[in-house]
């Protein structure tokens, strides 16, 4: 089982995930609270309230986690087609394998990342929907002190289970859309790389990035309803599940609720996987 295939994984998901965090929190807070106008509003009311600092709460964990979830996605994708096509990352470009196998190793990779994922987004989504400025003199205290304290919290009032609150909906959205990812980035590679010859930088660039706007564009609807149903353990009158979550959205918000966050993800999935996949086709020329 080649190790560097999980070793590239991990630092290219923490290079991308640095990137991309204030998209993220912009887009988490668009998805779950109703107290913004758009993109631009959200935005400068973090600002304005947090400073930058506000942009990147709830980073640390994904930091800390990316490391298992990143190299979870990239090491099963690319030895679950080791095992369907026999062929390692380097004879690949050589016996190109067909976009069924790829499909199927893609959302293997998806499925399996979306497990580990689970516990560290919830705690993610928590902390990056909490607005209050750290050091409000007077304020109320937010709610969570750090990951951590967020962790506790979520096992002493919602045990367990409640760590693996909106797991569903992640593992739904991922398995078909990370089969999505790789099918785009491989056909992108191969309309732009003379047959046998290894895609230049720019290739990988442009392919990476449009595999993150596809991926992102099909999974934004399950976005919303895995964010909100993670959001839900706080409040009274949680959904009952993810089918009460889709019915009451939809019908207090309207079917356009299922989009809302569309235009930020796919802005920021470009930037995100193309920087991701750079640095995990390089890292692995390197140790080849
Ligand atoms: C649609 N989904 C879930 C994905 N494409 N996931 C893989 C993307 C990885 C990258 N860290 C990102 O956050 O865009």
């Amino acid at each position: 089982m080649p190790a560097e295939e999980f070793m590239a994984g991990w630092v290219s998901g923490a290079l991308g995930l640095v990137l991309g965090h204030p998209f993220d929190t912009v887009k988490v807070r668009l998805q779950t609270q109703n107290k913004y106008q758009g993109i631009m509003d959200c935005m400068v009311k973090t600002y304005r309230h947090e400073s930058l600092l506000g942009f990147f709460k709830g980073m640390s964990f994904p930091i800390a986690s990316v490391a298992v979830v990143n190299s979870v996605l990239f090491g099963c994708y690319s030895n679950a087609l080791l095992a369907l096509t026999a062929t390692s990352h380097q004879e690949r470009r050589a016996q190109p394998p067909s976009y069924t196998h790829v499909f199927v190793a893609g959302c293997t990779g998806g499925l399996l990342q979306a497990y580990c994922l689970a516990p560290f987004d919830l705690i993610k989504v928590r902390l990056q929907n909490q607005t209050e400025p750290r050091a409000q003199l007077g304020g109320p205290p937010p709610r969570y002190r750090g990951p951590v304290h967020c962790a506790a919290c979520i096992l002493r009032e919602e045990g367990p289970r409640g760590l693996f609150r909106g797991a569903w909906a992640l593992m739904l959205r991922d398995t078909p859309t990370l089969g999505i990812y790789f099918v785009t980035y491989e056909w992108l590679c191969r309309q732009y790389t003379p047959e046998g010859q290894t895609p230049s930088s720019a290739t990988v660039l442009v392919a990476g990035g449009f595999a993150g706007i596809a991926s992102w564009v099909t999974a934004t609807p399950l976005d919303v309803v895995k964010s909100r149903m993670q959001m839900a353990g706080l409040e009274r009158g949680a959904y009952q599940g993810m089918l009460d979550c889709i019915v009451r959205s939809a019908r207090q918000e309207g079917l356009g609720v299922f989009f809302r966050g569309l235009l930020i993800n796919s802005a920021r999935a470009f930037p995100v996987n193309a920087v991701t996949f750079l640095s995990y086709e390089h890292l692995l020329l390197a140790w080849a």
